[in-house]
C-alpha cells in the first residue's frame, strides 16, 4: 500500500530557476542526461557507484561535446561544471531536480528511490529513467512518494528531444507538471501521459516492432541486415518528421485516412504479425550479437555513436529542428538567444 501524496512538503522552485541538477546512475543514459544538462548550461552532480563510473562518464561526455557544440550550446555551458560526488547523498544534498538512471532492476529501483527521496532537499522532484516500470510498482518504499515520477528520455538524450512524463498512483499532479514544465526549460520535447501504461507510448511501439525483428531473425526469415535497412531505406526516412498514423493517412491518397482504412483495414486480420515475445534463446542471441557484429562492418561502438548523433544532428537540422548553425533555444531565466542576454 503506498501512501498519499505528501501535503506537507515545500514547493519545488519554478522550473526556469533551477540551476543545480543531480543525475544518480551515469551508464549509457545517466551519462547522457549528464551531457544534455551540461550543455543547457546547468551545474550538474553526478553520483554512481561503479569504480570506474567518473572515467567513463567523462569519456563520455567528451565524446558528446563536438554534437552538442553543433546544437548550440547554452551560455556558460561546459563540462567542467560536472562534479562527480563521492556519496549518493552528497549528489542529491543541493539538487533543484534529480534524474535517476539506474539498472532496470524493479526492486533496485524501489530502494534506491527510497534512498533518494530520503536524501534530497524536500519538495525536490525526482524522476526515474525507466524504460518500462509504472511509477506505482517503484514509489512504495518512500517517505514522499508524491515527488516521485517517471521521465523516460531516449538514447542519447543529450539527441533525441523526447521525455514521456508519467506519475504513479502516489505521485502529486503538481510534480507531474512542474517537471514536464521543467524538461521544456531544458530543452527537451515533452509528452505527458495521464495514465500509466507499460513501456509509455514510444517503447509499446517500439517493442511491438522489436518483437517482429526477433521472431524474423530466430526464424530465419530476415537477416538483422535485412531488417534494420527495411526501417532506414524505407519507413524510418517519413518517421522522423511525420508519425505512423498522419504517413498511413497519405497511403489513402485523397480520400486520406478513411480511404486508407476502408481499403487496407481488412488487412488488419491477416496473420503478420505474432505478438508473443520469441524466446530469447541463445541461438537467437547469437544471432542478433552476429548479425549486428556483421552490419558494423569493422566500425566501433564509438565509431558508430558518433556517426549516429551526426546523423540525428543532419536529421534535426534538415527537418528544422535545429538552428542552423547552432544557437540557442531555451526559456531559462539566465539564457541567451542568439547571443542576447535575458
Ligand atoms: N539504454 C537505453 O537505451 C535506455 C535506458 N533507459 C533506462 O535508463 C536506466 C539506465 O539504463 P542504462 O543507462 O542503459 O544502463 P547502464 O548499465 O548503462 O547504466 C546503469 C548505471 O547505474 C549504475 N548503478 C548500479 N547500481 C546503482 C545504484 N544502486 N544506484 C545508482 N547507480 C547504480 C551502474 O554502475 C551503471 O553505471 C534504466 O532504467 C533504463 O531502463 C531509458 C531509455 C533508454
Ligand atoms: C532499449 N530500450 C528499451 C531501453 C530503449 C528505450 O527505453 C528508449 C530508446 O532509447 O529507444
Amino acid at each position: 500500500m503506498t501512501a498519499p501524496p505528501s501535503a506537507s512538503s515545500p514547493a519545488p522552485r519554478p522550473p526556469e530557476a533551477v540551476r543545480r541538477v543531480a543525475c544518480v546512475g551515469a551508464g549509457v543514459i545517466g551519462g547522457g542526461w549528464v551531457a544534455h544538462f551540461l550543455a543547457r548550461g546547468y551545474d550538474v552532480t553526478a553520483w554512481d557507484p561503479a569504480p570506474d563510473a567518473e572515467e567513463k562518464l567523462r569519456r563520455l561526455v567528451d565524446a558528446a561535446w563536438p554534437a552538442l557544440e553543433q546544437l548550440g550550446l547554452a551560455e556558460g555551458a561546459s563540462p567542467t561544471r560536472l562534479t562527480v560526488a563521492p556519496t549518493l547523498q552528497d549528489a542529491v544534498a543541493g539538487a533543484e531536480f534529480v534524474q535517476e538512471s539506474a539498472p532496470e532492476k524493479l526492486e533496485l529501483k524501489r530502494s534506491l528511490l527510497a534512498e533518494l527521496d530520503a536524501a534530497a532537499p524536500p519538495g525536490v522532484v525526482i524522476a526515474s529513467s525507466t524504460s518500462g516500470y509504472p511509477m506505482s510498482d517503484m514509489q512504495g518504499e518512500a517517505a514522499d512518494p508524491g515527488r516521485l515520477l517517471v521521465g523516460h528520455p531516449f538514447n542519447p538524450p543529450y539527441l533525441i528531444p523526447l521525455v514521456e512524463v508519467v506519475g504513479g498512483r502516489s505521485t502529486d499532479p503538481e510534480a507531474v507538471a512542474w517537471a514536464s514544465r521543467f524538461y521544456e526549460v531544458a530543452g527537451k520535447s515533452v509528452i505527458t501521459m495521464d495514465r500509466e501504461l507499460p513501456g509509455f507510448i514510444a517503447n509499446r511501439l517500439q517493442e511491438a516492432l522489436w518483437r517482429e525483428a526477433l521472431h524474423m531473425v530466430a526464424n530465419g526469415e530476415a537477416s538483422v541486415r535485412d531488417i534494420d535497412d527495411s526501417i532506414t531505406e524505407g519507413p524510418g526516412l517519413r518517421w522522423a518528421f511525420m508519425g505512423p498514423c498522419l504517413t498511413f493517412a497519405l497511403a489513402g491518397g485523397e480520400g486520406g485516412m478513411a480511404h486508407m482504412l476502408d481499403h487496407f483495414g481488412p488487412s488488419l486480420k491477416s496473420p503478420w504479425t505474432r505478438l508473443e515475445a520469441p524466446e530469447l534463446d541463445s541461438a537467437l542471441r547469437d544471432a542478433m550479437v552476429d548479425g549486428c557484429d556483421e552490419a558494423a562492418g569493422g566500425r566501433s561502438i564509438a565509431q558508430l555513436v558518433a556517426e549516429r548523433d551526426q546523423g540525428v544532428i543532419d536529421v534535426l537540422r534538415a527537418t528544422g529542428r535545429l538552428p542552423h548553425g547552432g544557437g540557442r533555444h531555451t526559456d531559462r531565466g539566465d539564457a541567451t538567444v542568439e547571443g542576447e542576454t535575458r
